[in-house]
């Protein structure tokens, strides 16, 4: 499944989404408001004062927001004075720079054309239909919903939902079957409060703002339009269907750890599972079988996540323990430990010329860390991690997030490891379903291995470009609010066919 298939329109913000008019709006605000500044002594208007106060609201909205902040009292013919100024300014701008449709917004309307998926655009400017014109994109949209409908109507503008329920209505379709893509703070908020099937964030390379829409609330941050056909959807929204899928079925648990149950911290050594999490799974693992999968040691996995009676996967699944004194390896692992041990003394004489590389010694891998390592070396040590594998036999890297993993060559992964805990836990195809929950590569091959009688997510915001989930969960938190559903709504379930058994 993908986000394709979870919603059957697209709302679109204009300025910044569709066209390059976000910087044009920025520079008339920026000269109206610091001519007004000056008067009252003032210092100038800033980018963060733009995002914050201004950046996708009504005109008056984003004066009045602005001017409340800087503590500068204004008469209703001023608010309208500077409103006209500034629209001025943005005009002759627009005449004289001209206005660009983005690239990969345009393929994306193409797509979804294609695709005979229903488009609205919803702006808070007063020139949406000068723009769409100028630029030959309007007949794109079914719907055209501004700040001059929005006025006649009396709607409220961002951050209200008003102006994106309208142009729901409008579409025939209910709010969570449509996604909403915008690129302000304020047009990510007025999603969330429409309750929408998915509240996506556009920050494209160069543009600030990716950590302000995430923390505002967007399920998922882009960096340009093409990416939201590779999302998927978020599997807390998508609650029906995931139930729907599990019902009358026992269920398994597998959990990645970093990323997954942790979040991610510059140190390795520091990470830790986030709290709510323990005791619901804690909880949860008294019906459902739970495995925890990680690159990291399995002792170190083990004591950092410390709930007794699971599985516990380490080293990508090369060395398992579980209840009842159950262990397994993959022995041949052993037969690349000298290799391994030479190729560590390598790294490690060379490692002075990467400040802040931390080589991490696991049982049959080494996780050679360059998060801390600064980004101008990073090909460098690439290539010469690259260069020196390939003078040893039994080892290859594995990528992760800022890591090489030197591996022993074997074909031995997580999602082999998923496999052989499901023959151990005595999974029937059809009657069990494999949960997987992962953000990194190396969970690729969990979701491969599970795509056709399993469920996989991944967790992150970011592109989803490649990857073989069928569902999302946007951070560790959420992954605790997951658990807490599953065991609202499934444990109960899972006791009774024990006990039936
Ligand atoms: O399979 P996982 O449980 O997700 O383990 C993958 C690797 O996780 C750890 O490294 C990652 O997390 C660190 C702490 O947040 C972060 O600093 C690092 O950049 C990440 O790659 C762990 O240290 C590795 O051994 C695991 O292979």
């Amino acid at each position: 499944m993908n986000t394709t298939e979870s919603y059957s329109a697209v709302i679109l913000d204009l300025d910044g989404v569709l066209t390059d008019t976000r910087n044009l709006h920025y520079d008339a605000w920026k000269q109206t408001f610091d001519e007004y500044l000056r008067n009252y002594g003032q210092g100038p208007f800033s980018q963060k004062e733009y995002e914050q106060y201004v950046d996708g609201k009504p005109r008056s909205q984003g004066i009045l927001d602005f001017l409340i902040f800087r503590g500068i009292p204004i008469t209703s013919s001023e608010l309208q004075k500077l409103g006209q100024r500034k629209n001025e300014i943005y005009l002759s701008e627009l005449d004289h720079q001209g206005v660009v449709v983005f690239s990969d917004a345009l393929r994306a309307l193409r797509k979804w054309r294609d695709k005979g998926v229903p488009l609205a655009v919803v702006s808070s400017s007063k020139n949406t239909t000068k723009i769409l014109d100028r630029l030959r994109i309007r007949n794109y949209f079914e719907v055209e919903m501004n700040a001059l409908i929005g006025e006649e109507m009396h709607l409220e503008g961002k951050p209200s939902a008003d102006f994106f329920l309208e142009a729901a209505k409008r579409l025939n379709k209910k709010p969570d079957e449509c996604i909403v893509v915008e690129d302000a703070v304020a047009g990510i908020q007025a999603g969330n409060a429409g309750n929408f099937a998915s509240v996506i964030g556009v920050a494209r390379p160069g543009q600030t703002g990716g950590k302000e829409l995430s923390e505002a609330g967007a399920d998922f941050v882009v960096t340009g339009l093409e990416e939201i056909f590779d999302l998927k959807p978020n599997i807390i929204k998508s609650w029906r269907n995931f139930a729907q899928f599990i019902d009358g079925k026992e269920m398994a648990l597998f959990l990645d750890f970093d990323g997954t149950l942790s979040e991610i911290v510059p140190d390795h050594h520091d990470a830790q599972m986030v709290e709510e999490i323990r005791p619901v799974l804690t909880r949860i693992s008294d019906s459902i079988k739970v495995a925890i999968i990680s690159g990291r040691d399995r002792k170190d996995v083990k004591a950092r996540v410390g709930i007794d009676g699971l599985f516990y996967a380490g080293c990508h699944g090369y060395d398992i323990s579980g209840p009842g004194c159950f262990h397994f390896q993959i022995e041949e692992a052993e037969e690349a430990s000298s290799e391994m041990n030479e190729a560590i003394k390598q790294i490690e004489s060379h490692a002075d010329k990467y400040p802040g590389l931390s080589i991490e010694r696991k049982k049959y891998f080494t996780a050679i860390h360059y998060r801390n390592v600064d980004s101008s070396l990073h090909q460098s040590l690439k290539n010469e991690i690259n260069d020196l594998v390939k003078s040893f036999k039994k080892l290859e890297v594995r990528r992760g997030k800022m890591v090489f993993d030197l591996a022993p060559k074997l074909k031995w992964n997580k999602g082999e490891a998923v496999k052989k805990l499901c023959e151990v836990l005595d999974m029937a195809p059809g009657k069990t379903v494999a949960v997987y929950i992962g953000d990194d590569l190396t969970d690729e091959d969990v979701f491969c291995e599970l795509h056709s009688w399993g469920i996989g997510i991944k967790v992150g915001i970011e592109s989803m470009a490649g990857t073989c989930s069928d569902y999302s969960l946007r951070t560790p938190s959420e992954v605790a609010t997951f658990l807490n559903k599953i065991e609202q709504n499934f444990t109960q379930q899972e006791k009774q066919w024990r006990r039936g058994a």
